[in-house]
């Protein structure tokens, strides 16, 4: 059941804490929960997720946003984007950012993966091994709308029995047709049938994670009513976790955790066998810092007694940029009714509101070509050769900074192989206080090269004969905006973070001196203590996180069971 204070809980006796029931949350305490002799609690700071229309509606997404649902987080200035102070988007609800995310469902490649495995010397994170747990996450479900899926998706390396839902597109939008004839024209775009086989360059159908038309997240998928109706599994809501602690002073075995509504109400549980923290990227290295388990110069210049020195926790943040290039078309199509959209939603679970606003019908996954000079100086930190460079969704609306009078379209461009990395760190010892997040994205040459160059690749696109007599001329960047230092500033002044943090909490092998976690997850040099979310991740993988995400939460939850039922 879901409680919403500690004082309702029927029993303080848990062999695992969950903390952060957002997108790993919920996956780690309902596989762990169907061992019926693990008692499970999941806290989660934010509230249910039940009754929230938002987080149900897919076209409702941006209303999420900010508010009550939202960490409401906003970065240092950053140097690199025009000095500006961005917000750093992150769920505070139960489904975390799977209930607020635009939904893309992408697992990124067979390299991306392998490298994960190289990397923490562990073969079980290669492709080969992770695909039947991306498989057992799937439910692959029609599209809102019925329509024939033959030829949109490869039906072979989909998982139709899983738990969270993924399907094609709902809504057909004015920009499909025009979307395939582009890969018809120019080879730059050669359309595949699916972009989630591990080798996705090229234009396919969007899938998302939508089943029967409403958002699948975290809350609604594992945490639906059969689980929640497992006597062995409780939901705390509305709890922040503030520290974990050693079980006793002296050593280095932290399964207790601090929590409570404010400052002035903290309680302690103890889990019997582990606390696992699914906090998010910015959350979980926050919690371990104040913990006490971090760069102890650091911690000790704050007053924070050092427990355990991790020099890496914090470091590494990794992210995307992201962007929105804005044309001007002739189209005639009427502005959404918003109204009937909600409606025909509501009664049919059909219609323009089964897609987010930032998803598009298609997504090209490409590659800057061989012979770009910026490989004479840059190594190429794409996981291989079959790893996307960048991401272009066409978007049959203006986009993040659409202008009011006309109709647009634009392209979300992703630049996915970043160079440049971040820091998550505290400036305080309250752990109510907000952590210092400094994303310091496209710091380096490669990047903003990269980035630069999805720009001119989305300009090429748009410039196929497919689109001449729909678009007028580029509104953003203002189509004189021609030399590379100018599109460069386009990008740094108005660019924004995919919300795809990671890498603060990163694996690596077990004998390595850098890194927080090993590939089983364990913090590294304690007991009783793993983190399990995207923190995790060593490099991002060249797509989107959520897929990803569950893959660690249903791997994790599988290690920890064969942990703790070894029979003797
Ligand atoms: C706006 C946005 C759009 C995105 N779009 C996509 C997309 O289209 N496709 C995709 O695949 N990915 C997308 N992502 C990324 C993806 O959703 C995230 O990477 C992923 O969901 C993160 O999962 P997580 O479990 O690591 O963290 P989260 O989902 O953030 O979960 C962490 C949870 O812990 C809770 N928590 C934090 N601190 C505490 C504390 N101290 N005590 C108790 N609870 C705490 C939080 O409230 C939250 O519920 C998007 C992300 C955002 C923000």
């Amino acid at each position: 059941g879901i409680y919403s204070d500690i004082s309702d809980l029927p029993t303080t006796n848990y062999d695992f804490i969950v903390v952060g029931g957002g997108t790993a949350g919920p996956a780690v305490a309902n596989r762990l929960s169907q061992n019926s002799q693990f008692q499970v609690l999941l806290v989660e700071a934010g509230p249910s997720n039940e009754d929230v229309l938002p987080a149900k509606v897919p076209g409702l997404m941006l209303e999420m946003f900010s508010g009550p649902y939202e960490w409401n987080y906003t970065t240092i200035p950053q140097p690199t984007m025009g000095q500006r102070s961005l917000p750093y988007l992150r769920g505070y609800i139960l489904g975390g950012c799977s209930a607020h995310n635009s939904m893309f469902w992408s697992r990124g490649t067979i390299e991306d993966w392998d490298r994960w495995a190289n990397v923490t010397e562990d073969p079980s994170w290669s492709w080969q091994n992770v695909l039947p747990v991306m498989l057992k996450n799937e439910h692959w479900s029609e599209p809102a709308d019925r329509h024939n899926q033959t030829g949109e998706f490869d039906p072979a390396i989909h998982g139709f029995h899983g738990i969270v839902g993924a399907s094609l597109p709902g809504y057909p939008t004015e920009l499909d047709s025009r979307v395939i004839q582009t890969t018809q024209e120019l080879d730059e775009f050669p359309y595949i049938i699916d972009y989630n086989s591990g080798t996705p360059i090229g234009l396919a159908w969007y899938q998302g994670s939508v089943k029967n038309g409403a958002r699948s997240s975290a809350a609604t998928a594992y945490l639906a009513p059969q689980y929640l109706q497992r006597s062995n599994l409780h939901v705390l809501v509305n709890t922040r976790v503030t520290r974990v602690l050693p079980a006793s002073s002296g050593t280095k075995d932290f399964r207790i955790v601090e929590l409570g509504k404010d400052a002035s109400s903290l309680a302690q549980l103890t889990a019997s066998k582990e606390v696992i923290l699914s906090a998010g990227a910015i959350n979980s290295p926050q919690i371990l810092l104040h913990s006490g388990i971090g760069d102890v110069a650091d911690l000790q210049s704050l007053g924070i007694t050092a427990l355990h020195s991790l020099p890496s926790v914090g470091k590494n943040f990794t992210d995307q940029p992201y962007i929105t290039p804005v044309w001007s078309t002739n189209s005639s199509k009427p502005p959404l009714n918003t109204t009937a959209a909600l409606e025909e939603w509501q009664q049919n679970r059909t219609g323009p509101y089964t897609m987010s606003p930032t998803a598009s019908n298609h997504i090209a996954f490409l590659r800057l070509p061989d012979n770009s000079t910026i490989f004479e100086t840059n190594v190429d930190p794409a996981a291989g050769p079959n790893t996307p460079h960048m991401e272009l969704t066409p978007l049959d609306n203006g986009g993040l900074n659409s202008p009011s009078n006309g109709t647009f379209v634009s392209m979300g461009i992703t630049f996915l192989t970043p160079t440049s990395r971040g820091t998550v760190t505290i400036n305080s010892t309250n752990p109510f206080d907000p952590p210092i997040i400094d994303m310091n994205l496209l710091a380096s040459d490669f990047d903003i090269f990269t980035f630069r160059e999805s720009l001119k690749a989305s300009q090429r696109f748009f410039s196929a004969p497919a689109w001449s007599d729909f678009i007028i001329e580029s509104v953003q960047p203002p189509a004189n905006t021609t030399t590379d230092n100018d599109l460069d500033e386009f990008l740094r002044q108005n660019s924004i973070p995919s919300s795809h943090a990671c890498g603060t909490c990163a694996m690596s092998a077990d004998d390595a001196q850098y890194g927080v976690v090993n590939s089983d997850l364990r913090v590294k040099g304690v007991t009783g203590l793993r983190v399990v979310d995207a923190s995790v991740m060593p490099f991002v993988p060249a797509g989107h996180l959520q897929v990803p995400v569950y893959v660690i939460a249903e791997k994790a939850a599988e290690m920890i069971k064969s942990d703790w039922t070894t029979t003797y």
